[in-house]
């Protein structure tokens, strides 16, 4: 999340709310090798699938904060901002096609929400190769063509630090260092996107609203952004009713990362992917318009969802049927389930809390 002047500009998330007190994990301290703070981050990545990202101690580069990723999000919350101010029939030019093709724009209302009514949520999705020249240039909303350069340098940050989180997910999963981020390279084609999201203000606001419905985030691990409340976790094992979702509270210099269904099934469900959703932010905050930024990383497209083997993952049983469909084929295979009703999103793998 940005930095405290950003959060300035919003009111406070309330107090006396049930919140998940996430691990804040430092960036600085991770790339210094201290061990408790590694295995701090294999717990939550376990237990919770969530844990936040400390990027503003350490703020020189040498010391291993990341205080110019900590600016690149918040230039991508201006972005954001000038994005979704451009009237609706501009945005609709550039409407996704989904689920063929989830990279443009998905109107507020495209989707079904858990409780039956529409999401609140508008949504664009930066397609990385399209931005880093991995495939032909695409043409997108007027605002991202001018800021080009300002989303690679996003990228490119936001891939350096979850570069080293994969290392330690490596170290403590027993595989050789650098397997799971040979298997996300910032130079091979994949559906690895930068998401925009906004969701305006409500006039009186509804607290129950259900603004991004539940999920499950379909590729390796996720770095979100964001200064408003609203974004909530299911604790896992508990039943999905309304009085079991918990807030995270968006926290001054820091992301939230979160592990994503790909992860689960490479480690064959030692990690945890959480189900979680946005709701209408509490308090005063459902009264401004709540705005974060995604980077989703997705496998390369030319991998495979196949268990890794060795270190601590277990190796596929008698009874297991081996996962041997492409990136690709599973991905569509699962939003189409999801698409169907066939498949309810919910939390998969991970250790007892
Ligand atoms: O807006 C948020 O805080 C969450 C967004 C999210 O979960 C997603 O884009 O997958
Ligand atoms: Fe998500």
């Amino acid at each position: 999340m940005p930095t405290a002047e950003y959060f300035a500009k919003s009111p406070p998330f309330p107090s006396g709310i049930e919140l998940i007190d996430l691990p804040q994990i430092s960036l600085a301290s991770l790339r210094k090798n201290t061990a408790s703070e590694a295995e701090r981050l294999y717990k939550a990545s376990r237990e919770w699938g969530f844990f936040l990202l400390r990027l503003d101690t350490g703020a020189k580069a040498s010391d291993g904060g990341d205080s110019a990723l900590l600016k690149d999000a918040e230039t991508m919350f201006e972005l954001a901002e000038e994005l979704f101010s451009l009237d609706q029939e501009t945005l609709d030019k550039f409407a996704y096609d989904a689920p063929r093709d989830i990279t443009g724009y998905k109107a507020m209302g495209k989707l079904k929400t858990d409780d039956g009514k529409t999401d609140h949520m508008h949504l664009y999705s930066i397609n990385q190769d399209d931005m880093l020249g991995n495939r032909p240039r695409r043409t997108n909303a007027p605002p991202l063509e001018a800021h080009r350069t300002e989303i690679q340098s996003f990228i490119q940050n936001a891939h350096a630090a979850l570069r080293t989180i994969f290392d330690i997910l490596d170290t403590h999963l027993g595989l050789t260092r650098g397997t799971l981020s040979a298997l996300c390279p910032l130079d091979q084609q994949s559906e690895t996107s930068v998401r925009l999201l906004s969701s305006p203000a409500q006039y009186s606001p509804e607290p129950d609203r259900i603004s991004l419905g539940g999920h499950t985030d379909i590729g390796a691990i996720t770095l979100l952004f964001n200064v408003v409340g609203g974004l909530q976790i299911l604790p896992a094992g508990r039943e999905n009713v309304a009085a079991n979702w918990r807030y995270i509270k968006p926290e001054p210099g820091c992301a939230v990362v979160n592990i994503g269904d790909t992860l689960v099934e490479w480690t064959g469900g030692l990690l945890r992917s959480s189900l979680h959703r946005v709701v209408t932010a509490p308090g005063e905050q459902g009264g401004v318009t709540r705005r974060s930024v995604a980077y989703l990383v997705r496998p390369a497209n030319s991998g495979s969802m196949r268990r890794l083997k060795g270190g601590r993952i277990p190796p596929v049983g008698d009874g297991d049927e081996e996962e041997t469909r492409s990136v690709n084929e599973w991905a569509a295979w699962r939003s189409r389930q999801v698409m169907l009703g066939q498949l309810k999103p919910q939390t998969r793998g991970g250790a007892d809390l």
